[in-house]
């Protein structure tokens, strides 16, 4: 397909000639089933029918289910954050110790700890511990964690972050990335977990969050290595989300967009442009804003802690088969991935109408008319639809009861394996 589109030197976007939707394209973006097709008729009356079913077996799973709202206090509990001298972490020592937690920061360099202890001291009146390790160097970890004491609360924070395209980053700078915001943050929680389990049962519920990136839920023109080290927190968030939730311990990912750091600065110096634009579609946040939501995200055990509009956007476009606390919540994820698909669509690849001026048909087609290109299609087939809905519905909701405090709280795993079992019989009915 040839390259529509070119960057133009003096525009912040790029020049896109708009292509005329073949016509097969069009009648896909307005769903109208069209009488004289038997079969979309026989889809229709198919769909209505499930939709109908559904509601008595939504109300029953809810009540199988019973989420509780999780609730981690800070007040009086031990907060852990590194990178807690720069930035988010920074904004988050500060934070955590207005709302009367008691805080340890770590980070590698003693004056920037030194700094940000002095900074907190006079905005709170408190003093917060500093411990200088390298994230990258387990046994200096562990020693920091150790001498700290048992966490309430990890915040594995930490990151360093540039961008350049691959063919240009060097080796030793992909693995410095992904030895920090990735090995890094495996270090931190083996150093931390064991005394995060054994902590007295009378201590509350625990938290484990990771910051991620919101180029950590898309991948983004010259973030190969980024988004790499920050994906794979997804994973690591996921998987431990299953190992932790019997202990009571609820492990939380938060994706910002930019935000307003010293690392930021940094990181303009040398930014390719395409990655200036495409990451300009979510705006930019202040630390203390991000600090917020990251905070109230972890008070209430959410595992995906957006920060902005986009944010709640990019969430739903790639909940997968995530943690999800909320019944609401889950629903409306499956419901939305199976009605629409959020693609990204390369730079350069196909060229979109840039910004809104065309006709409805596109800006239904392509809601997104940013840099990023976000093709948003509207899913026709009913079948499709229906399964869709149905089999991530399945899925979730057996996740949904595995990690239900209600359920392994109440009663045990026996219970637990029992209601699992229903639940996809039900569902595969
Ligand atoms: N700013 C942004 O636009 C966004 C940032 N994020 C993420 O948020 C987190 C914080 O970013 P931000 O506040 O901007 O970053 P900053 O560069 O301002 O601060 C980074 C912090 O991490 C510490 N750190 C870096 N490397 C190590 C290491 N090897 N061992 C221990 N500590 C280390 C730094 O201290 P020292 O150098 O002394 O070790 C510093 O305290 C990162 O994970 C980043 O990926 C996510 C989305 C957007
Ligand atoms: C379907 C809805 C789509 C909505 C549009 C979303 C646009 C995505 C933009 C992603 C921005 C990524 C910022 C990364 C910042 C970061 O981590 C760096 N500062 C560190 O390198």
């Amino acid at each position: 397909m040839p390259c529509h589109h070119k960057f133009h030197p003096f525009s912040a976007f790029p020049i896109i000639h708009p292509l005329p939707l073949p016509a097969a394209q069009q009648s896909k973006i307005f769903f109208i089933p069209n009488p004289e097709n038997v079969m979309a008729s026989f889809f229709f009356v198919l769909f209505s029918l499930f939709v109908l079913l559904s509601i008595p077996l939504l109300v029953f799973l809810y009540f199988i289910a019973r989420p509780r709202p999780v609730k981690i206090p800070l007040k009086n509990r031990h907060v852990f954050i590194t990178g807690g001298s720069s930035g988010i972490g920074l904004a988050l020592a500060h934070q955590a110790a207005a709302e009367g937690a008691r805080v340890s920061i770590l980070a590698r360099s003693i004056d920037k700890l030194d700094e940000a202890r002095t900074s907190i001291r006079l905005s709170t009146g408190i003093d917060v511990s500093v411990f200088s390790a390298d994230v990258r160097d387990y046994d200096a970890l562990k020693r920091a964690v150790d001498e700290a004491g048992p966490i309430d609360v990890l915040i594995a924070n930490h990151g360093v972050f540039w961008a350049t395209e691959l063919e240009k980053q060097e080796l030793f700078g992909i693995k410095f990335m992904v030895d920090v915001n990735l090995m890094g943050s495996f270090n931190l929680v083996k150093a931390a977990l064991p005394a995060m389990k054994n902590r007295p049962k009378d201590r509350g519920p625990a938290s484990i969050a990771l910051m991620s990136s919101q180029a950590g839920q898309v991948g983004i023109y010259g973030y190969t290595a980024y988004s790499a080290s920050k994906f794979g927190l997804r994973g690591l968030a996921e998987a431990l989300q299953h190992e932790v939730v019997a202990d009571d311990i609820y492990v939380s990912l938060i994706f910002p967009p930019d935000t307003d750091t010293p690392g930021l600065l940094e990181e303009n110096k040398k930014k390719p442009q395409i990655t200036s634009l495409i990451v300009a579609s979510s705006g930019l946040m202040k630390a203390n804003e991000v600090a917020k939501k990251a905070l109230n995200g972890i008070k209430s055990g959410s595992f995906i802690i957006p920060c902005n509009f986009e944010g709640y956007m990019l969430a739903l476009a790639t909940a997968g088969l995530s943690p999800q606390g909320s019944f609401l919540m889950a629903f409306i994820e499956c419901a939305v991935h199976a009605l629409v698909k959020v693609q990204t669509i390369p730079q350069g690849a196909e060229a979109l109408p840039m910004p809104f001026s065309e006709t409805s048909e596109q800006i239904l087609g392509y809601a997104f008319s940013s840099p990023f290109n976000a093709e948003i299609m509207i899913n026709e087939n009913l079948l499709d639809q229906f399964l869709g809905f149905y089999s991530s519905m399945t899925m979730k909701f057996v996740k949904f009861i595995v990690l239900a405090k209600g359920v392994v709280g109440r009663k045990g795993r026996k219970c637990l394996q029992w209601k699992c079992g229903l639940i996809f019989s039900l569902c595969t009915w």
